[in-house]
């Protein structure tokens, strides 16, 4: 396969942020899930969406891929409105997306290798004799074997299917990847391991990274800036390094675990 096929076109437009959301609202029946949600993520740059469970960081991250349609607001990539693009635009857009799912989403009905390769075999950008050394090329950067190609994902570990799972996000050379809870099932120390992966990958290949996980560790490891989504918006946003000890009553309660606190006192109302 030459480069060619799987390289994104060089698309950063300067000045303007690599994803831009305003004012976005998403309800579902009588629930307002998203009140007017508004995110910068500058090129190559890595953010954390941080929050409770069914705050709304999946619909979030849903509303960039295309697969749910907000009810108001602007989406931009690379300041183009992805609401207002046609199919062959946001086709376009979507190979240059790459996606590591919560549960890995792996196969186990095709091989490590065809997993890795699955999205540009299925596009037919390479052929099946490229796409098993294209995989183990891969596979060599997540520090896997090329031979694990060949096995099933339900012989590997969680630790191994993360690894392949991060190998099939990385493999068209996206330059924006989405990371659902990256870490999640792993013990710490495989968490650690995953993390500093994905911060190599998205590094070497100049990508725009956006994360959603419950890990603060992983938080912090991953993200150059962390975003907290609460009752339908962003309350805070700011350095991840900075989690736990933000000066942000509701983002140090969320982030450090702390039974008592704005949140806490949110709930018993
Ligand atoms: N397709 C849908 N139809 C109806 N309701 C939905 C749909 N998708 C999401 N929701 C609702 O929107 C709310 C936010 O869901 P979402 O999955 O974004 O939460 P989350 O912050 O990612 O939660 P978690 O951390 O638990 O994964 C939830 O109440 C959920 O039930």
């Amino acid at each position: 396969m030459t480069d060619q096929a799987i390289l994104s076109p060089p698309v950063a437009v300067a000045g303007v942020p690599k994803i831009r959301m305003r004012g976005v609202r998403k309800a579902f029946g009588a629930k307002q899930v998203l009140d007017g949600v508004d995110i910068d993520v500058d090129a190559r740059h890595s953010l954390v969406i941080l929050g409770g469970s069914g705050s709304g960081k999946s619909v979030t991250i849903k509303s960039i891929l295309g697969l749910i349609e907000p009810d108001e607001g602007t989406i931009e990539v690379d300041g183009r409105d992805v609401l207002r693009m046609g199919w062959r635009e946001r086709e376009a857009l979507g190979d240059r997306i790459g996606m590591l799912f919560q549960n890995g989403a792996l196969f186990d009905s095709l091989p490590v290798w065809e997993n890795v390769c699955f999205k540009l075999l299925a596009q037919k950008r390479i052929t099946r004799a490229k796409a098993r050394d294209h995989a183990a090329e891969v596979l060599a950067q997540v520090g896997l074997a090329g031979s694990v190609g060949d096995l099933s994902p339900a012989e590997l570990s969680g630790g191994m299917q993360k690894r392949v799972a991060l190998a099939r996000a990385i493999a068209a050379r996206p330059d924006i990847i989405f990371f659902d809870e990256p870490t999640t099932g792993l013990d710490p120390i495989m968490g650690a391991v995953i993390d500093g992966l994905i911060v190599d990958c998205v590094k070497k290949l100049g990508a725009t990274a956006v994360s959603i996980t419950h890990d603060m560790a992983s938080a912090r490891r991953i993200g150059d800036t962390a975003a907290m989504l609460h009752k339908g918006r962003i309350v805070w946003s700011g350095p991840a390094g900075a989690l736990g000890h933000t000066g942000n009553a509701l983002v140090d309660q969320f982030a450090n675990g702390e039974r008592e606190g704005p949140i806490q006192m949110e709930l018993r109302r």
